[in-house]
């Protein structure tokens, strides 16, 4: 058995939301802080689940360094919200539009990674929340992902995310490490939970579309 984590490190749903409704200001701009912040939260939740996950939230750590490394590097107030960052990059051709070349670790190429994960957080919910008590995760989780992510990523990494899914633990397991009660309780947080992540994606979306950013290599 696992030993017991630290409290500061246990996975809390509320606290996901908690960012997720801090990441939009009043002129709905999304701050990266809090951005970054939720993904945290959501890592902290795909750690708890055992190591099989480890390559998923690796390379999600890495991308939340990057951003960080922006966010608090000498342009930091450039990289506020993901609107003034994406004109700061563009403006000063800080990203590889067509092709990988000397922008690798772009704010906007970076995000963009998250950001189509998102949507996969999103479908995924959803069936989560709307599923009933022998609703399989596994199912769920890889409906969400071949709608989603999955068409952005190489046969291997689709081989490896489907093999990871067929060990998620069941629904009540599931529930249980959300950290937020009963079952009723759950899918009442994820009724919450949605909208808020689901403006923060379409928001962001609708960015990236208006400066043809959804395609970044
Ligand atoms: C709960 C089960 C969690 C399943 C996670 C589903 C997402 C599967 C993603 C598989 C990614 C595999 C790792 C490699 C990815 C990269 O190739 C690829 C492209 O990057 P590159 O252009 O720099 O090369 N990276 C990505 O697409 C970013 C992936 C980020 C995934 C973050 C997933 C976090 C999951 C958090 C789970 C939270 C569940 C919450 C329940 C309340």
């Amino acid at each position: 058995m696992a030993a017991p984590e630290a409290p500061e490190e246990k996975f809390s749903l509320r606290e996901v939301l908690d960012t997720f409704k801090l990441c939009l200001s009043g002129d709905k701009e999304v701050y990266v802080e809090h951005y970054v912040a939720g993904w945290r939260g959501l890592i902290k939740f795909l750690n708890s689940l055992g190591s099989v996950f480890g390559f998923i939230s690796k390379d999600a750590v890495n991308k939340i360094k990057i951003l960080v490394t922006h966010l608090e590097g000498e342009n930091s107030s450039e990289y506020v919200t993901v609107q003034s960052m994406v004109k700061y990059e563009l403006e000063n051709e800080l990203v590889d539009l067509n092709k990988r070349g000397n922008h690798p670790e772009s704010g906007c190429r970076t995000l963009l990674r998250l950001h189509r994960a998102l949507r996969w957080l999103e479908l995924f919910l959803e069936r989560l929340r709307t599923s009933g008590e022998d609703g399989k995760t596994s199912v769920m989780c890889a409906e969400a992902y071949n709608e989603s992510l999955s068409r952005h990523h190489p046969w291997v990494v689709r081989k490896a995310a489907g093999m990871a899914f067929c060990v998620l633990p069941g629904r009540p397991a599931f529930f249980e490490v959300m950290n937020v009660g009963t079952p009723e309780q759950v899918v009442a947080m994820l009724g919450d939970a949605l909208p808020l992540i689901s403006e923060v994606y379409q928001v962001t979306e609708e960015l990236y579309a208006q400066h043809n950013l959804l395609d970044l290599p």
